[in-house]
């Protein structure tokens, strides 16, 4: 329970920990200060009962009861203030920080079943994580220093008792992490449930067109929504049921425990060997320590949740980032260089077998080959996206390694071929790339990517909103937005990615277009999969699984009558079929 208290300081910046330290030290206090008030009510009794009663006595210990009440009062008024401070440096510093983590994360990591986790953690997770200092810590901490004071006191009582309590305080105890135990396995189970079924429910609401295309709800494959949903119920269900039967096993421990304190305490007494008033002080201490002791009981479900929600943030921010250089290497020009290049998505696998290519700086470079045989890969690796398992990729004579995300972030550009656009406008997606591009420059590029007739046509121009993930542009306006922004960050070396997808002729001139304007003064590596883009590039790399097969220009990988030969043929058929 109190081992969530170390990861609260690892995940608080200063100001935090400061807040956190003094709030625990009140909170201790706090607990001490109830056991010392509940304690001295035994030698007040005992005074009381005494004949001729020792005023002076009395008076001093009620005086004592008076001061710790207090005392108590001005802790518990600050260690609360406390609580909502540290809660509210939880909140602000948590997302700051998962934020920054996820940056610096290889994108490799971002798999589709990662969303629904990762928007839980960063929504209901930290409001969680919030919760313990603001909420439960107290009760955690009162509830086990308040018992404790209790215990060692009793020992000065009689030594019977005080062995009494440590034994059922153990007991309790033993109780107390069975039923933690018990939450913590099924509340790991309901959340991976809960966060799968959050991953399909965005899939469900994002992938709505393609269902109704094909004339189908779901996906039986990966199991229904309807399924994962049936499964969380039936997760939450086992984790209330469960929680519900270790509570009940924690409150009879205690019951059981209360019993015998209770009985020994009377046994001693018809014995002769305690006093009357002592019995009675014990009675009163017993039955006040079931007060935080059950409240712990009570809470111990919730702390074990919140406590499972820091552990997930731990996860989370125990994955170790892309390798950053201590000092990062300055490039000289933009000629990207691919030395004994070997990659693999997954361990065992090889998706990349050894190419060796230098693309001169200012350049168009087609890279073409059969689905499935590495092109968008070897984009992914010069963007950095992976690092590659053996070899080197090198732009301006430095490893990208060397380089730092930000360095080859600065010298590249790139075009995928899934276009994404934020929810905003189109100039607020092309000042992603420059944030400080003037409106001039906005026009400048768009018309050289062919954007301006799209933004002429729409109604509020560049103040269109584009719906989310750009839902309210065609793939061909899409792509020339892309483009644009590209042309707008300038970078010397662009990696594009040609949609597979047919685009109208209008559509298909404008980009080819543009990107004809892209390479004038950049190093281009285009996969390419239209033939306009293919005859007007400099130098054509064939790739098949995994590997340099062709290497040359579109006349020589003609005459070689190759893969390449026959790449160019069938497109000119299909082509010429759809024309007609
Ligand atoms: N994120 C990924 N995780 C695991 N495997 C992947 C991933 N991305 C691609 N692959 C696999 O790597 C291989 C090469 O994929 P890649 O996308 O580079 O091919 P491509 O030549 O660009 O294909 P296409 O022309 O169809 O786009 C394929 O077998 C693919 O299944």
């Amino acid at each position: 329970m109190i081992a969530m208290v170390p990861y609260l300081f690892e995940l608080l910046d200063e100001r935090g920990r400061r807040h956190l330290r003094t709030m625990l030290m009140a909170q201790a206090g706090q607990g001490v200060l109830q056991g010392l008030g509940f304690l001295f009510v035994v030698p007040l009794l005992a005074t009381l009962t005494e004949a001729p009663v020792d005023w002076s006595r009395l008076w001093l210990w009620l005086v004592a009861i008076v001061a710790v009440v207090a005392a108590h009062h001005v802790l518990l008024t600050r260690s609360t203030s406390l609580g909502y401070l540290v809660g509210t440096d939880v909140l602000t510093s948590f997302h700051e920080r998962i934020g920054n983590h996820l940056a610096t994360l290889p994108i490799g990591w971002f798999r589709g079943d990662r969303t629904g986790p990762i928007g839980r953690m960063l929504g209901k997770g930290t409001m969680d994580v919030a919760n313990i200092p603001a909420h439960l810590l107290r009760h955690v901490v009162v509830g086990l220093t308040a018992p404790a004071t209790m215990i060692v006191g009793s020992f000065f009582l009689d030594w019977r008792i005080g062995l009494a309590f440590a034994a059922g305080a153990t007991l309790c105890g033993l109780a107390l992490r069975l039923l933690m135990v018990v939450v913590r396995r099924n509340d790991d189970a309901y959340e991976h449930d809960i966060g799968a079924t959050a991953s399909r429910i965005v899939e469900y609401a994002r992938q709505q067109a393609t269902l109704r295309a094909y004339g189908v709800l779901d996906r039986p494959e990966l199991g229904t929504l309807e399924e994962s949903l049936v499964r969380q119920e039936g997760s939450q269900s086992r984790l209330t049921i469960r929680g519900a039967w270790a509570l009940i096993a924690f409150f009879g421990t205690l019951q059981l425990v209360v019993t015998a304190v209770i009985a020994l305490t009377v046994a001693l007494t018809l014995s002769g060997t305690i006093a009357l008033a002592v019995m009675i002080g014990v009675l009163i201490v017993t039955l006040r320590m079931l007060e935080p002791i059950s409240q712990l009981g009570e809470l111990a479900g919730h702390v074990q949740v919140n406590a499972d929600a820091i552990g997930r943030v731990r996860t989370l921010l125990a994955v170790p980032p892309l390798p950053e250089p201590v000092l990062p290497a300055r490039p000289s020009g933009a000629d990207v260089e691919l030395v004994g290049v070997r990659f693999g998505y997954d361990e065992g696998t090889t998706v990349i077998d050894g190419i060796d290519a230098m693309i001169p700086a200012g350049s168009l470079t087609a890279v073409v080959g059969p689905s499935g045989s590495g092109k968008s890969t070897l984009l992914r690796l010069i963007s950095r996206f992976f690092d590659v398992s053996e070899g080197s990729v090198r732009i301006g004579g430095h490893d990208v390694r060397d380089l730092g995300s930000a360095g080859v972030s600065r010298l590249t550009a790139q075009v995928f071929q899934d276009v994404y656009l934020f929810e905003g406008t189109i100039a607020d997606n092309l000042r992603m790339a420059a944030p400080d591009a003037s409106d001039a420059d906005l026009d400048r590029v768009a018309r050289i990517a062919r954007l301006d007739d799209v933004v002429g046509r729409l109604p509020h121009g560049w103040d269109t909103r584009v719906g989310e993930a750009g839902s309210t542009l065609s793939g061909g306006e899409k792509q020339r937005v892309s483009i644009a922004r590209a042309l707008l960050k300038d970078a010397p070396v662009v990696l594009l990615d040609e949609a597979t997808s047919a685009l109208d002729p209008a559509n298909e001139a404008a980009v080819a277009d543009a990107i004809g304007e892209l390479a004038r003064h950049r190093t281009v590596i285009v996969v390419a999969h239209r033939l306009s883009t293919v005859v007007a590039a400099d130098r054509i790399l064939v790739i098949e699984r995994g590997r340099i097969t062709e290497d040359g220009n579109h006349e020589t990988l003609l005459a070689t009558g190759g893969t390449y030969a026959r790449f160019w043929n069938e497109r000119v058929r299909a082509r010429g079929w759809q024309l007609r």
